[in-house]
């Protein structure tokens, strides 16, 4: 099966909650809130694709010493199987600003799950509880 590589970020702001974004309409898994980022292309190295998709999606330019390693996720979807490391961030520039969301939401960590994420995501939550404490 196919390994596709996503790398993700979860952004942390003053107050320790986390950034979560609406996936669009029209894309799969529409609807469901996600960690911004995106898949790594050829030849790219993760963390370059990481800072390159915050930038198209979210307009912030960030640093690369200003991105931790969390944890990753490892999920089979029915026609790939996803490998997805996730980033921790609280340092960037400029001001969030929703590009290609529907809709984004800052949110404590032990509240992410009011809100329905890809299934992918729900290993990804106690670490950000244990890191930001909930
Ligand atoms: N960004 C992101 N993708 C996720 C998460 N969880 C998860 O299963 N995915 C999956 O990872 C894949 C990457 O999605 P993406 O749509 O962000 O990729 P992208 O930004 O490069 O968009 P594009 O392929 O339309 O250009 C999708 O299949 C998506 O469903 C998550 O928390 N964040
Ligand atoms: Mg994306």
């Amino acid at each position: 099966m196919k390994l596709v590589l996503v790398a993700a970020c979860a952004l942390v702001d003053a107050d320790r909650r986390v950034l979560i974004a609406q996936r669009p309409e029209g894309k799969q898994l529409a609807g469901l809130w996600e960690f911004p980022g995106g898949k790594v292309e050829a030849g790219e190295r993760p963390e370059d694709a990481l800072i390159r998709e915050l930038h198209e999606e979210l307009g912030i330019t960030v640093k690369e010493n200003c991105l931790a390693p969390l944890s990753f996720a490892s999920h089979t979807y029915e026609t790939f199987q996803l490998l997805m490391p996730l980033w921790i961030c609280k340092r960037w520039e400029g001001l969030v600003i929703q590009k290609e969301h529907q809709a984004l939401k800052w949110v404590r960590p032990n509240k992410l799950r009011d809100y329905p994420m890809p299934p992918a995501d729900e290993p990804l939550i106690p670490p950000l509880i244990d890191l930001l404490g909930g």
